[in-house]
């Protein structure tokens, strides 16, 4: 019984495709609930060392590896501990959903200036709280994103329930984005996302072979793109062959309807990279 069993379609064409030429393929994925596991604290978070072994050895076998996470990039290359590993030297991380990027081969970090509507949102943000009865809630301000944990809530989902409504009544009014996620509301600007950003990285990587890992909503949109780069194949054009990967313990989770293979937990998604890399050299 393999990992791959359950890939059927264009998404187990895509895994031959992988295998017969990892060089042409690019392996991307999200960062917190897929190969960091979900903590009570985010700065407590970090990379399972499995799961970074497991992209490195994608690396070694010459496949093009991203993080594409909503996390601020200097956040997720200090928590993943990105830079410290020799066979990560192509390695790309995109952060806050696609706007900021790390290059390991140069160490070069390109941020672009935080939206100032975000600004306007974070000042308003504390009596927002407290008017919705939730002052003490986590706020995690990202400079070009705020988010609002409610994990460590005394009632998480109580908490979510009553601030759901102002939140996103504010991020409209400053003409910002809400991007809802495992207990918790980001604001942000509106444009780029994780589907916009798997794109790019296609292309810039001439890629002919996509895999996207993820877990929560923020990641639909890159589950998506996966899907139509696919099917631009079917319709006879030079296309992208992929497959998509969800990480969700919850089957009623929108991510696993969209996922071509579903694994439980961040332990299984370095399993899948170990097992994919060893296939190549099988
Ligand atoms: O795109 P991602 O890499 O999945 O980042 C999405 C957000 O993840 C972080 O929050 C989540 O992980 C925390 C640490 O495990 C957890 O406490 C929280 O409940 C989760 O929602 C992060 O704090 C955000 O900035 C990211 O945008």
């Amino acid at each position: 019984m393999s990992l791959f069993d359950d890939l059927a379609g264009p998404a187990r064409e895509a895994l031959d495709r992988f295998l017969a030429d990892p060089s042409r393929a690019l392996v991307a994925t999200d960062f917190d609930g897929t190969i960091s596991p979900l903590v009570d604290d985010p700065e407590a978070a970090g990379a399972d060392p499995r799961a970074v072994a497991g992209l490195a050895a994608l690396a070694e076998a010459g496949a093009h590896v991203a993080i594409i996470t909503g996390r601020p990039v200097h956040t997720a290359v200090r928590l993943g501990r990105f830079g410290e590993h020799p066979a990560l030297k192509r390695l790309v991380v995109l952060g806050q959903y696609g706007v900021e990027r790390w290059d390991a081969a140069t160490g070069q970090f390109d941020l672009p200036e935080d939206p100032p509507a975000v600004r306007e949102f974070a000042v308003k943000l504390p009596q927002l709280l407290a008017d919705a009865g939730w002052p003490d809630l986590h706020v995690e301000d990202k400079g070009r994103a705020v988010g609002v944990h409610t994990r460590r809530a005394s009632d998480p989902a109580a908490a979510m329930e009553a601030i759901r409504g102002p939140v996103a009544e504010l991020a409209e009014l400053l003409g910002l984005r809400l991007e809802p996620g495992h207990n918790i509301l980001e604001v942000r600007a509106r444009g780029v996302d994780k589907g916009d950003a798997l794109r790019a990285l296609v292309a810039e990587n001439a890629a002919e072979t996509v895999v996207f890992c993820g877990d929560d909503l923020g990641d639909l949109p890159a589950f998506e793109a996966v899907r139509s780069l696919r099917s631009a194949e079917t319709g006879g054009e030079p296309g992208v062959a992929g497959f998509s990967v969800a990480v969700a313990a919850d089957a009623d989770h929108p991510v696993v309807e969209k996922a071509d293979l579903v694994v439980p937990d961040v332990p299984a998604v370095a399993d899948l990279f170990t097992a994919l890399a060893a296939k190549v050299s099988e």
